[in-house]
């Protein structure tokens, strides 16, 4: 019995406090890449939040629900099962059973989840997912998305707060979308970004405590290496 006690104390105290991380910031600036290697590097968890955005708009489309009607999304807010998977090396994404990881990235589904995404109902829900799955990773997690910082995770450990203008946003973005004209692609990112900025519950905003980082100018590896510089920084004076 005491050999037990012992050993597990022994083990809590060489195992690294658990580290929670909000990475927040618009379109483009490098929160899923900066954030999935910090947390594969680091061996945290990983969540998209924004691909949990993006599947309950994708399973709105789906299910016939006018998404520009706030009270019908509100309304098919609670319906779908949405299932986010954390390993960064590889992080899976499903809708009522059903892998959602390419259809949720569609030209369709990236104009409509502004809309679904300023909807009270659907940001209760998909938060209070969010709190759980942060609260079960044991070692720690990396949570990336618009508002983490803010309303998500507030007590979180650590928040960065990633920025990049919006020529340099718009080349990453459409160095992505094969055949993409640059123009309209810096346009539909500004207008998205306007609606996430103005939304009234939980808009894409910087948290007062978050460090900016301005990625313009950086590779991600240099974004990478500033953020498990500070995330181990935090984990040092836990
Ligand atoms: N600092 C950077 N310099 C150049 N390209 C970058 C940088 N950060 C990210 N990228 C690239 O830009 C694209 C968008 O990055 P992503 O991580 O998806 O951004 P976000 O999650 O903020 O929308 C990806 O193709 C990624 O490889
Ligand atoms: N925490 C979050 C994350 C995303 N979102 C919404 O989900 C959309 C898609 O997020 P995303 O992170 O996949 O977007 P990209 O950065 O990939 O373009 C955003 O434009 C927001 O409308 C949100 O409202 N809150």
């Amino acid at each position: 019995m005491s050999t037990t006690v012992e050993t597990v104390s022994a083990a809590a105290r060489t195992a690294p406090a658990a580290v929670i991380v909000a990475i927040d910031g618009p379109s483009g600036t490098g929160k899923s890449s900066t954030s999935k290697a910090v947390a594969a590097k680091l061996g945290l968890s990983y969540l998209d939040t924004g691909a949990q955005y993006r599947a309950i708009t994708w399973w709105m489309l789906n299910n016939g629900i006018d998404v520009q009607d706030a009270v019908e999304v509100a309304t098919a807010a609670g319906k779908p099962v949405i299932v986010s998977g954390t390993d960064p090396a590889a992080p899976t994404i499903t809708v009522d059973g059903e892998d959602a990881a390419g259809p949720i990235r569609t030209q369709e589904v990236t104009s409509k989840v502004s809309a679904v995404s300023a909807v009270p109902e659907v940001r209760a829900r998909i938060t209070e997912l969010q709190r759980s799955i942060a609260a079960a990773a044991e070692i720690g997690i990396v949570v990336e998305g618009r508002d983490i910082g803010t309303t998500v995770l507030p007590d979180a450990d650590l928040k960065i707060f990633l920025t990049a203008s919006p020529e340099a946003r718009a080349a990453r973005r459409s160095g992505e979308l094969k055949g993409s004209d640059l123009a309209t692609t810096k346009e539909a990112l500004i207008k998205r970004d306007t609606a996430d900025s103005s939304r009234k519950t939980s808009p894409l905003a910087k948290a007062d405590d978050a460090v900016e980082v301005d990625t313009t100018d950086l590779t991600l590896q240099q974004v990478i290496e500033c953020v498990v510089t500070l995330v181990e920084e935090k984990r040092a004076a836990k």
